[in-house]
């Protein structure tokens, strides 16, 4: 945990949340006590290797016998940290050469690095008691649920707490072209089974159709994104902050269109492909109707420019303890910033950490947390 970081684990403490300890932490204890996950590791690795995309088997066996002489430690800096094309990092064996020289030199690396696994929002969401292992779109990204699910399934703990891992990105329509594709910022759940979801340059049609086909939520209702980068999952524009309320980023608040998708069924009761309801796109309007509560709340900066500065900041991206307790990057803007507009009548508490070192990274507080046990309310 980097300095960074280890301030959101201190506010976390201050209000009160448990925060589990590092994922390499997680995933080495787990290859050191189970042969099983460390070869469903290797699989999932090569699986997702270049060199299978390719067909190159020659390459991949060597791979293959490459990763079966790595111990637990070093596998797990391996899909972390990756591994370059190198003699230095792939040392000397058989294997490596076939490796250096089959290698095309434009793949610098034989197992991609993560550095976007602080974005720990992104790869899976706990709802209930499902978890959702998502399917990332960006490839860079493509090893981050590979190392979710071997946490999941072979944690002490997380495998055996009654959490059901579901596999949703199977329900898809044998006509659908494209692969469902889900990203964890786009998914608020605002519990009672209703699930709002941004449909982003991340987050595809097809996967939000996959997931309602789960018929694991009796409201799914869609934000449709801007496909920019700076609105890339829907937690970059609005976040929920409890029961009562939303950030939400305000220059977009009138244009982004709004669907609820619903399921339906042959005489036959096979699952159809699911109908999209459109409901315009006014989103203060919309949610206050579609979730019964005329009285909901929306944060943001009190003027346009503001907004955008803040947008652009990560200050939207807020995560919830509770309905009142709420944790953000420090530098709002003290008269026209979100943070004045949350902790006005002393709404909320914001607990605020410092953005230098993390802001770099494209992503805010809410980006690098993710809930895996609720309190009882
Ligand atoms: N939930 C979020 N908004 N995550 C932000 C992820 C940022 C990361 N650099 C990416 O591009 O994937």
């Amino acid at each position: 945990m980097n300095i960074s970081t280890s301030k959101i684990k201190d506010i976390l403490d201050e209000f009160g949340v448990g925060v589990y300890s590092e994922c390499a932490d997680l995933l080495r204890q787990i290859l050191i006590s189970s042969d099983q996950a460390r070869s469903q590791l290797i699989h999932g690795i090569l699986t997702n290797s270049h060199f299978n995309h390719n067909n190159q088997s020659q390459s991949l066996l060597a791979l293959h016998q490459w990763l079966l002489h790595r111990t637990p430690e070093q596998l797990t800096e391996d899909i972390i940290v990756g591994v370059a094309c190198s003699q230095d990092e792939l040392g000397t064996s058989d294997y490596t050469q076939i490796l250096l020289t089959t290698n095309n030199s434009t793949n610098e690396y034989l197992i991609p690095p993560l550095p976007n696994l602080l974005f720990m929002r992104d790869g899976f969401s706990i709802i209930d008691n499902h978890v959702f292992i998502w399917q990332m779109n960006k490839p860079t990204r493509i090893n981050e649920p590979l190392l979710l699910h071997i946490i999941f399934q072979y944690h002490p703990h997380l495998s055996n707490c009654g959490l059901e891992i579901i596999e949703w990105q199977k329900n898809i329509d044998e006509n659908d072209k494209e692969i469902p594709t889900i990203e964890g910022g786009d998914v608020a759940y605002l519990g009672d089974g209703i699930l709002l979801i941004g449909c982003s340059e991340r987050t595809n049609r097809t996967g939000i159709e996959a997931l309602t086909r789960a018929g694991l939520f009796h409201q799914v209702i869609v934000i449709m994104i801007p496909p920019e980068r700076c609105y890339m999952h829907l937690d970059t524009i609005l976040s929920s902050v409890g029961k009562h309320a939303f950030t939400l980023h305000g220059p977009l608040a009138e244009t982004m269109q709004i669907y609820t998708v619903e399921n339906q069924y042959s005489h036959q009761k096979t699952c159809l492909k699911p109908k999209w309801i459109s409901h315009g796109c006014n989103v203060r309007q919309t949610l206050r109707k579609l979730l019964n509560n005329p009285d909901l709340i929306f944060y943001d900066a009190k003027d346009e420019q503001t907004s955008i500065d803040e947008q652009r900041q990560c200050r939207h991206n807020v995560v919830v303890i509770d309905d009142c307790h709420v944790v953000t990057y420090a530098g709002s803007d003290a008269d026209k910033g979100i943070v004045t507009c949350m902790t006005h009548n002393n709404m909320c508490r914001v607990g605020l950490i410092p953005f230098e070192g993390l802001l770099e990274g494209g992503g805010g507080v809410h980006c690098m947390t993710n809930a895996v046990r609720r309190r009882p309310k």
